[in-house]
C-alpha cells in the first residue's frame, strides 16, 4: 500500500532560521515561506534527491502543531508522508484494521494540491503519518 516517501515534516520555532540554517548550512535549495491556513501551518519546501522536508511553523490561533512545539520548544520531526494510489481504499483498509484516521475522515488538499489524510500517531509507534494521493 505505501508508496515512496513523499515528505517528512520538521515543526520549528523560527521559520527564517530553520530555511537560513538548511539552505547555508546545508547547501540545499528551500522555498519561500508558504502560508497554508487551512492547515494552520506556514511551510517552507527543502528539496532533497529523493524526497523533500517540509519546514512548518504554527499559522492562525488554531495550529494543529502549537501543542507539538509547546512539548517541543527547539522543534523536532512532527510527521512523515507516504505516497498511496488511492486514498479512499487505503483509508477504508488502514480503518478496517483498526487504525484511527484523524479529522472527520475525509481527505483534505494539502501542500501539494493532492488529497491528504492523517492517522493516529498512538497507532503507529508515536509516529504521525500522513498519506497523500499519489
Ligand atoms: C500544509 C499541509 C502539510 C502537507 O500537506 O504536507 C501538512 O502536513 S500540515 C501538518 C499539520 N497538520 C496536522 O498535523 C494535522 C494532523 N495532526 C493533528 O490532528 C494533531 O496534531 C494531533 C491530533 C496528531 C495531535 O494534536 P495535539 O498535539 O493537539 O493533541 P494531543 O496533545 O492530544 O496529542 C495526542 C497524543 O499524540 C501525541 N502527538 C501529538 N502530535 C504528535 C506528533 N506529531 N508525533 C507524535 N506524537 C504526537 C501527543 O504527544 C499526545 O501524546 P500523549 O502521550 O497522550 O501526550
Ligand atoms: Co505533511
Amino acid at each position: 500500500m505505501l508508496g515512496r516517501l513523499n515528505h517528512v515534516a520538521i515543526a520549528v520555532p523560527d521559520l527564517e532560521a530553520a530555511a537560513r540554517t538548511y539552505r547555508e548550512k546545508l547547501g540545499a535549495t528551500v522555498s519561500d515561506p508558504l502560508p497554508q491556513p487551512a492547515h494552520g501551518v506556514t511551510v517552507v519546501f527543502v528539496d532533497v534527491d529523493n524526497t523533500r522536508i517540509e519546514l512548518i511553523n504554527p499559522l492562525g490561533e488554531r495550529s494543529p502543531i502549537a501543542a507539538f512545539l509547546e512539548k517541543n520548544p527547539s522543534g523536532g520531526i512532527h510527521h512523515m508522508c507516504f505516497e498511496v494510489d488511492d486514498i479512499l481504499v487505503a483509508r477504508d483498509q488502514l480503518k478496517s484494521v483498526g487504525l484511527r484516521v484523524l479529522g472527520d475522515g475525509e481527505p483534505k488538499i494539502g501542500a501539494h494540491d493532492k488529497p491528504v489524510l492523517f492517522l493516529h500517531p498512538k497507532d503507529l509507534n508515536g509516529t504521525l503519518v500522513e498519506l497523500q494521493q499519489a
